[in-house]
């Protein structure tokens, strides 16, 4: 549920990549805020004056944004900490405005009423799921796309018939497009599907068995995520979230008034703030720098009133969750079987290439010089976990040891179907989603991302998506 729209640079990367301006931060603003953002008061109706920006904002779209509902115990402490270190402690009224570096306020796809607002929620809500021109298939899913000879296509195949089972054991079905198929099924599922489809590297798609009918080297590759970790500090309080997790009765009591009131700590998503870094230029002088720009971030911190997870039997803690939002690293998505439902070889290739530790060590180094303000003192009282023996001037292959073991996915991945300029030899698909070299087929979801957006992916995803349903309007009107 978390909110972040990335920078304005990362948007004017994908303008540059693919020669479209139309994909740059300026042009998509009525996609990223008009068409999809529905701002709301939060939760507990608190005065937000000063927490966000609403010049930014937008409340005429169909997904809900909102600030925190739910006041935490910590929320003044990480602000006043801010305050005390200066320097790249700084705050950011709203990070959403295009220049995300500093702390702000967190925003969350959260209705008033304290609700998750997701596309099930919103662009699959009862007025849009009723429209005659829109049928559902629950639980049905997707083989492959089946090819038609095409005259104008340049591998001189169409694909508009798609193939797909009622369950896995069901028969295989067809549909067929008067127009054009649009594959939304995801980061994994799409380049699955082009694969399976014959659409891919050509001399990987025989080697396993699969006939190749387009070859797109890029199918698949370009997987990027963004490694995270999380370092959790036993505190002097009693007032943090832990002991929801761990006293049914008191977990109880939140969950009715939650189900009364749509109020309560169950309407924020663990703390209520986030912030944003650049790494220091050694660093990008040293390996080049991934980020898209010099306002954007490598590296996101998130402070967490309590244990990240479910909370160890006793103890209070303070959680700062770090996130390399900037990765050099890039994985890859393969098949090993005829069969289109077995899954897929994901390798997300975290931690390969270098800048990337390297990133990951300086957060670390940040966590420690936040915790250095006078604010914690007395507040934090001693490191937990694997953590626990970390400091500040740990030397590298310690730290390294410590990020190999602990970092994981954040669930970001983007980049599998990327998408570049028109005449480009790489690349799934062309500027409009439209896939490379065949008719009738495009892909619109996470998966055209060329680069991750320095963010968490939902915001970006829904600004491509937004974008991409008016090139397919225009494209048929
Ligand atoms: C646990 C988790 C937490 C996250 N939290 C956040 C967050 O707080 N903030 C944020 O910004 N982002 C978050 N993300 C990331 C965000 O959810 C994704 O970036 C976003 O959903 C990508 O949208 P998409 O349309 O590309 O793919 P998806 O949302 O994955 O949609 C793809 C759909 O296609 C379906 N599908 C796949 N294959 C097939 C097939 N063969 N046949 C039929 N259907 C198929 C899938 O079931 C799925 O419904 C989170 C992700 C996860 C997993």
């Amino acid at each position: 549920m978390i909110y972040t729209r990335g920078s304005a640079d990362d948007y004017d990367r994908f303008a540059a990549v693919t020669g479209d301006d139309g994909w740059s931060w300026d042009s998509l603003q009525p996609y990223i805020a008009k068409v999809n953002e529905k701002w709301e008061p939060p939760a507990d109706r608190h005065n937000t004056t000063g927490q966000f920006n609403p010049s930014v904002h937008s409340s005429t779209g169909v997904n809900a944004v909102t600030l925190s509902g739910y006041s935490l115990s910590t929320d003044s402490m990480v602000f006043k900490a801010v305050d005390e270190l200066g320097g790249i402690f700084h705050f950011n009224e709203d990070y959403n405005s295009g220049t995300p570096l500093g702390f702000g306020w967190r925003q969350s796809t959260i209705t008033t009423e304290g609700r998750r607002s997701s596309s099930a929620t919103s662009y699959l809500a009862p007025k849009y799921i009723e429209r005659k021109n829109l049928d559902v298939l629950l639980n049905a899913r997707v083989s492959r796309v089946l090819p038609s000879l095409s005259k104008s296509s340049s591998s001189g195949y169409a694909f508009r018939t798609v193939e797909f089972a009622q369950d896995l054991d069901g028969p295989l079905l067809q549909v067929n497009a008067s127009k054009e198929v649009i594959l939304s099924a995801g980061v994994i599922g799409s380049p699955h599907i082009l694969l399976n489809s014959g659409i891919g590297d050509s001399d990987e798609l025989s080697e396993i068995g699969i006939k190749p009918l387009v070859n797109l080297p890029s199918v698949g590759k370009n997987l990027t995520d963004q490694p995270s970790f999380t370092s959790e500090f036993l505190v002097n309080s009693n007032k943090t979230v832990d002991d929801l997790f761990r006293n049914a009765t008191l977990l109880n009591e939140f969950y009715t008034e939650f189900n009364r009131t749509g109020m309560g700590p169950l309407v924020v998503t663990g703390g209520n703030q986030l912030s944003f870094f650049r790494v220091n230029e050694s660093l990008t002088d040293m390996f080049g720098d991934p980020s898209s720009g010099r306002n954007s971030p490598h590296l996101e911190m998130f402070p967490g009133d309590g244990f990240f997870t479910i909370p160890p039997p006793t103890g209070h803690f303070l959680t700062l969750g770090a996130i390399l939002v900037s990765p050099a690293s890039r994985g890859s998505l393969t098949i090993n079987s005829t069969d289109p439902f077995a899954n897929p070889v994901i390798n997300p290739g975290y931690l390969t290439a270098p800048f990337d530790i390297a990133a990951l060590r300086e957060v670390i180094r940040i966590v420690f010089q936040y915790l250095s303000a006078p604010i914690w003192d007395g507040y934090v009282l001693s490191q937990f976990g694997d953590f626990a023996n970390i400091t500040a001037t740990s030397p590298d292959d310690e730290l390294d040891e410590y990020l190999r073991n602990n970092a994981g996915s954040s669930a970001h991945l983007v980049g599998t179907a990327a998408m570049s300029a028109k005449d480009a030899d790489y690349g799934v698909v062309d500027p409009d989603l439209r896939v490379k070299r065949v008719e009738g087929l495009r892909v619109i979801d996470s998966s055209v991302f060329p680069f991750v957006t320095s963010a968490h992916t939902q915001a970006p995803t829904y600004a491509i998506a937004e974008r991409a349903a008016a090139l397919v309007k225009d494209a048929w009107k």
